[in-house]
């Protein structure tokens, strides 16, 4: 099958990586720059450093190229939530789409497949998620992902595309709550990132006496969860899809696992770091920090209590320090779990 993938970030080129060993990939990056580096050296040091782009992967700054390359195949959007209108602007009529990103767009409040009704009403489109760390699939180490869209012949598209013996793919036919799920958990990491923060912080000033340690960890992913299918049941997403890939499981990888982005930006808000600071001491997109916000107005818009995201948004906003969020969370009164 002939792919194209746009945006030559960590998981665009981890999935251009794996994708490669089987199918004939475009990896298409804004930055010409880069595309001639990469062509010359074979990697993707900025991004994904140290690992080798292999011969069957074409590295180009051409767009046009890169969507007439994937014609009759499959173009994979890979850039952050923020590049995704315009991608999809630039997509021919019938072309078949999946995007990577997880997130609310700023501003707007629109989930990719609303933003895709939207803006170009004749493709064919889907998502790819779930719980994956670019490194890890690079690497060639086990992960599953599920490929979801209303049309089902796609979502076997991407099967047929990235299933191997290292790289599982399911299929779901709810992008709504595979969306919501992959949005929400990114807010939840950074919470999570922050409690456990705070305790690394009272550890090192010997004195953990009262700081939040396993018990909250488990209690912030659990409530998370259910905040998370709280919004999606309220946007009409099936409620066992967040006892999925995209929802529980990604939740409980990038809330705890060290390699995320959005848990680092809450494990460095405790150290006391600016978020400009963390940002630029990342280098890669964190979308829980750009779309806490949407989320929590698309939650508000439809009267959904979401009660640990109100708290992050006031975090990355500045009006809440860590310690106070998390007072906050604990004093709140006291209500039945479901
Ligand atoms: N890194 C992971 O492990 C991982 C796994 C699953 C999903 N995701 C999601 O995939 C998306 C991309 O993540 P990433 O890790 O590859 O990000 P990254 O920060 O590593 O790279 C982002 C890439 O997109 C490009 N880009 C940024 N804004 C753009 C725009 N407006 N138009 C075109 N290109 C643009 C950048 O130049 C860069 O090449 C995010 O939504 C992320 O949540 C990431
Ligand atoms: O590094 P993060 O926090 O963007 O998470 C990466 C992936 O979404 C994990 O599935």
């Amino acid at each position: 099958m002939n792919i194209s993938i746009l945006g030559a970030g960590a998981w665009g080129t981890a999935l251009a990586v794996q994708a490669s060993a089987r199918h004939d990939v475009c990896l298409w990056a804004r930055d010409a720059a880069w595309v001639e580096q990469a062509r010359s050296s074979r990697l993707n040091e900025r991004y994904l450093p140290g690992v080798v782009l292999p011969q069957g992967l074409t590295p180009t700054a051409d767009l046009a190229a890169a969507i007439e390359h994937a014609q009759g195949g499959l173009i994979i959007v890979a850039t952050p939530m923020a590049g995704l209108r315009g991608m999809l602007k630039q997509l021919p009529d019938g072309a078949s789409v999946l995007w990577l990103c997880k997130g609310f767009e700023a501003g707007t409040g629109l989930l990719g497949h609303e933003i895709a009704r939207e803006v170009q009403p004749r493709l064919r489109v889907g998502i790819l998620s779930g719980p994956s760390f670019a490194q890890e699939v690079a690497a060639g180490q086990p992960t599953a992902l599920v490929a979801a869209s209303a049309d089902a012949e796609l979502a076997q598209l991407a099967v047929d595309a990235f299933h191997s013996e290292r790289l599982r793919v399911y299929t779901s036919c709810d992008p709504v709550g595979v969306e919501v799920g992959g949005a929400v958990k990114n807010v939840m990491a950074i919470a999570v990132g922050l409690a456990d923060g705070l305790r690394l912080a009272a550890e090192a000033a010997d004195d953990v006496s009262a700081a939040p340690g396993l018990n909250a960890r488990a209690a912030l992913i659990t409530r998370g969860l259910a905040e998370m299918m709280r919004l999606g049941q309220a946007l009409g997403a099936r409620t066992e899809t967040f006892m999925g890939l995209s929802g529980m499981g990604d939740l409980v990888l990038t809330a705890t696992g060290d390699l995320s982005r959005n848990r680092q930006v809450g494990l460095l808000l405790a150290q006391g770091l600016s978020l400009d600071a963390i940002l630029k001491r990342l280098g890669h997109v964190a979308e829980g920090v750009y779309s806490a916000a949407t989320v929590l107005a698309r939650a508000r818009s439809k009267g959904v209590d979401m009660p640990i995201t109100e708290a992050m948004v006031a975090v990355l906003q500045g009006q809440l320090t860590p310690q106070a969020a998390l007072d906050l969370l604990m004093g709140r009164q006291a209500r039945a779990e479901h």
